[in-house]
């Protein structure tokens, strides 16, 4: 380990974030009945430029009218090239009640983008007087963004979660797809009349990891536009999992198991953890720095990989 250590992310469930339009507050209660981790209520790209007033007003009013059991409860506001995004702020944090947990902010291209959320937010809190401090998440989701991901990871103390935003990030990169994550037509290479699909994807979010992880944040993937395709979301939230986030975004209840299924560690995996984990206690009691377990080649990195699984168990469970 580097002398600069890397500090732990926050300890709490985020395998699934259900989003819902701010304009729709029909949906609100069936979001906080769902069995997602995070809800989402959104005051950007699902409400129409006409309903933002209203949308925040059903908002403000639901924080406190609608029980939200123990989620955590984040609002995503407008980009800061809108002239909505500072209502936004001070209308959340002066008249919505203390339920709220979180702010998300999408489209953010540099830290500076946090910095100003954070001043505001931070003036606001302070002038209403409020006791929980309100925590951020942001979306990598255009060129800037991936580009300074490393310094938006560590832009503020408040930053708890990262998202990629597939759709907002290919329209920025000018990637020619209309999808919203998973297998894009032409991403393919070409071997002896076979075509082999790749990801497009990958690059992006291990960029977000990486960053995510130096500095502590939880790193999330985002949608899945096609919720009609359940394999589809499977394939791309393994691979997501499997690179090291802790979830993934539902746009439709029906994304909410399939999240939840793919990001809590299964049990065989937990049992498989758990015996590295006691196989290695067994060698470091013999005075030894390596064992074998089921054939293989396990040594103290071994467990630092079983500690991950074994965590991540933990925090769903609520055994942290
Ligand atoms: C690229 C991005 O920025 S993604 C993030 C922003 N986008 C969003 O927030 C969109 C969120 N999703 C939605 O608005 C909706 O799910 C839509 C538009 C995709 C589909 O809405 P509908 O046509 O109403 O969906 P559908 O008819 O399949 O709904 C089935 C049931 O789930 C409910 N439902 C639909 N969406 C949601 C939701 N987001 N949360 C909770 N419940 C929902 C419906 O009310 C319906 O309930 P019922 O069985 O009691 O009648
Ligand atoms: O905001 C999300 C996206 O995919 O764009
Ligand atoms: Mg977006």
């Amino acid at each position: 380990m580097s002398f600069r250590l890397q500090p732990p992310a926050p300890a709490r469930p985020n395998r699934c974030q259900l989003f819902g339009p701010g304009s729709r507050p029909e949906l609100f209660a069936k979001m906080a009945a769902s069995a997602a981790d995070v809800i989402n209520l959104d005051l950007e790209d699902s409400v129409a430029p006409a309903d933002k007033a209203q949308a925040r007003a059903n908002i403000t009013r639901a924080v406190s009218e609608v029980d939200w059991g123990n989620k955590t409860l984040s609002v995503r506001i407008n980009g800061l090239d809108t002239p909505f995004w500072y209502r936004d702020v001070v209308d959340l944090l002066e008249q919505a009640g203390e339920r709220l947990d979180q702010i998300m902010i999408p489209k953010v291209g540099c830290a500076a983008d946090v910095y100003a959320v954070d001043a505001l937010v931070t003036a606001c809190e302070a002038a209403a007087g409020r006791k929980k401090r309100i925590s951020l998440e942001v979306i990598i989701e255009t060129a800037a963004g991936i580009a300074h991901v490393e310094e938006i990871a560590a832009s503020s103390p408040r930053l708890q979660a990262m998202s990629l935003g597939a759709a907002d990030f290919a329209a920025s990169m000018g990637m020619q797809t209309t999808g919203i994550g998973g297998t894009q037509e032409n991403y393919y290479m070409h071997r002896e009349g076979a075509k082999y699909w790749s990801d497009p994807w990958h690059w992006a979010q291990a960029a977000i990891v990486a960053a995510c992880r130096t500095h502590g944040v939880l790193p999330v993937d985002g949608p899945f536009g096609d919720f009609s395709d359940e394999e589809g979301f499977r394939a791309q939230a393994r691979r997501s999992a499997t690179l090291g986030m802790v979830g993934k975004w539902a746009i439709h209840p029906k994304q909410v198991a399939l999240a939840n299924e793919v990001f809590t560690p299964s049990e065989a995996a937990v049992t498989e953890a758990r015996e590295i984990l006691a196989a290695m206690e067994a060698a470091k009691a013999a005075g030894q720095g390596a064992a074998v377990y089921k054939g293989r080649l396990v040594d103290i990195a071994s467990m630092r990989q079983a500690e991950v699984i074994v965590r991540q168990a933990d925090i769903i469970s609520g055994n942290r």
